[in-house]
């Protein structure tokens, strides 16, 4: 039986979309996945008829007015279309969210992994940013492959110029297969440069102990993920996602749980685990990318960080639980799943 054939079941909710989803955990176990419910408009604001097929109304953010929400991705692209730009459009794209982008590398990639990196020079993806930001505007701007410090740097001034506020900093590292995404140089503009900007840093436990100068395997527990989370909040994030897909803990084995540190709400109070279903495939290509762009589409959409984050944990997990099992290594996600027709309910 292929990954996707996994399923158990799966409901729709009044708009036609699925509100939940089940199958078969890594651990043998039977799950359901919640996706996020209705929520009633904010007070005085009405959801845009163009929206009325997706769950939650829009409350824009302040800065900026205007329809549709606007998400910019600074990142690489990536041919097999699973992780980097491709993954950010495609995310969204079925959040309701437009999506515009600045390619900082050109990588020639597959399911089996990296075959060649083109970084673009520094001048172009200024350009890409000035030519986006200085006419159509961002909600929110996500960064992903930035590759080296000169692209780190001018990166975070360009943001500063237009008084971004709403950045996710996906401080990707390397690919699934191992291969470098980022020059070495880059790790300390990208600690020192970015993160202080950042409203939240979403990196996996590989870069957390990259960032922190720990040895790459010293997140093993949920308790490491959250001592490290809150090490990450000392270089500025105003909050940290730590991801855990690549946590092996014993304790919690058939979980994926990811931390969330930082924030008013969350001061001085242990931070906020968010657990789901560890769903059975080797087909991830793009998680990592796929979350940091739900959670920036989310955040154009105007939610709060906490909400983001659990809208983007489900979202990403419905895409999982589908993934394609394209090509003859790691399979990536596949972005339509949240509206894909019921399977086997009635
Ligand atoms: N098998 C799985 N089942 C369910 N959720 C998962 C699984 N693997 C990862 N996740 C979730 O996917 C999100 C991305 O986490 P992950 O740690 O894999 O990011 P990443 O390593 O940056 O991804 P990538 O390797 O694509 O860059 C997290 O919310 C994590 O909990
Ligand atoms: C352009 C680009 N950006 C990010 C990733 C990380 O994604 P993954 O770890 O799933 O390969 C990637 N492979 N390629």
């Amino acid at each position: 039986m292929r990954d996707f054939d996994n399923w158990a079941a799966s409901a729709r909710n009044q708009h036609g979309q699925l509100s939940g989803l089940a199958g078969t955990s890594a651990a043998g176990g039977q799950y359901a996945i919640q996706l996020p419910q209705d929520v009633e408009p904010p007070a005085g604001r009405e959801p845009e008829a163009a929206y009325a097929g997706i769950r939650e109304p829009i409350a824009y953010s302040a800065e900026l007015t205007g329809w549709p929400p606007r998400v910019l991705t600074i990142a690489g692209s990536d041919s097999g279309g699973g992780a980097g730009i491709q993954a950010d459009l495609k995310t969204c794209q079925e959040l309701g969210v437009f999506g515009m982008s600045a390619i900082t590398a050109v990588t020639s990639q597959n399911s089996r992994g990296v075959h060649a990196v083109y970084p673009m020079q520094e001048e172009a993806v200024l350009s890409q940013i000035d030519a986006v930001l200085g006419d159509i505007g961002a909600h929110a701007v996500k960064t992903g492959m930035l590759y080296s410090s000169d692209i780190v740097k001018s990166v975070a001034s360009k943001l500063d110029a237009y008084g971004i506020r709403k950045l996710v900093v996906d401080p990707v590292l390397v690919a699934k297969d191992g291969s470098p995404l980022f020059r070495r140089d880059a790790v300390n503009a990208l600690r020192d440069e970015l993160l202080p900007r950042a409203l939240v840093a979403t990196p996996n436990l590989p870069e957390a102990c990259e960032l922190l100068g720990m040895e790459e395997s010293a997140i093993r527990s949920v308790s490491d993920m959250m001592e490290a989370a809150n090490m990450l909040l000392r270089f500025g994030p105003k909050y940290v996602l730590l991801k855990g897909g690549h946590l092996e803990d014993e304790a919690f084995r058939g979980l994926a749980i990811d931390v969330l540190a930082g924030g008013d709400r969350l001061a001085g109070t242990e931070p906020l685990t968010l657990s789901g279903p560890r769903i059975a495939t080797r087909h991830t290509h793009g998680t990592g990318c796929s979350t940091a762009a739900a959670i920036a589409a989310y955040l154009a959409r105007g939610f709060e960080m906490e909400h983001a984050a659990r809208a983007a944990k489900c979202f990403v997990a419905a895409a999982i639980a589908r993934a394609v099992p394209l090509g003859g290594g790691i399979g990536s996600l596949w972005h339509a799943a949240h509206r894909e027709p019921a399977h086997g309910l009635q």
